[in-house]
């Protein structure tokens, strides 16, 4: 299931985990995580980011100003992380759990590039709960890619990715239900 565009490494595997256990796991993640509605300043100006989130693993988390102070693994999280990583042969200390509580809520274009990442960073992406439009652009030929990130699905972007292209999940005008998408990184610090 590899997806081809020139300096990405993509791979989607759309039943990574079947329909009756995805359900099962959003529910247990939506009762094991405390999520925050974080906020961001930006010019002087505190913003509410547009999802909730939550951080888990060794170290702390900085992005656009705003530092994440880690909660422990919980139960599901651990038995998602030991199989991604069974799957995918790579080992994540670290996961940035976002919840997406409808089609309002959004993460604007990034690229997943920061230094404590390393050069290219291996991120795997599980998406539970509705179906979201996962975006991708190139930054240089503005070539575009779209992948509805079905229940169940894992995303593994690996290699360039992050170097040659910005991704995003745009807000949406048809209505969706929640959606929890965890991103798996190894941080080195
Ligand atoms: O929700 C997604 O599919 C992507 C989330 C994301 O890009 C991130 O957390 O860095
Ligand atoms: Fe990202």
């Amino acid at each position: 299931m590899k997806i081809k565009a020139q300096n990405a490494l993509l791979n989607y595997y759309p039943s990574f985990f079947d329909t009756q256990v995805a359900r099962t796991l959003t529910q247990s993640l939506l009762s094991e995580v405390a999520f925050s509605q974080d906020t961001i300043t930006l010019y002087g100006k505190q913003h509410n980011v547009p999802r909730l989130q939550a951080w888990f693993g060794s170290a702390g988390y900085q992005y656009s100003g705003l530092l994440m102070k880690p909660f422990s693994w919980t139960p599901s999280l651990l038995a998602i992380k030991e199989k991604v990583e069974h799957f995918s042969g790579y080992q994540f200390n670290s996961a940035l759990v976002n919840l997406y509580r409808n089609q309002h809520d959004s993460v604007s274009w990034h690229s997943d590039d920061e230094p404590e990442l390393g050069k290219h960073p291996v991120i795997a992406s599980i998406s539970l709960g509705a179906t979201r439009t996962f975006k991708l652009k190139h930054k240089e030929s503005k070539e575009n890619l779209t992948i509805p990130l079905v229940e169940g699905s894992l995303l593994m972007m690996e290699g360039e990715t992050q170097e040659y292209w910005q991704h995003a999940v745009l807000k949406e005008k048809k209505a969706s239900g929640p959606r929890i998408n965890i991103t798996f990184r190894q941080l080195h610090k």
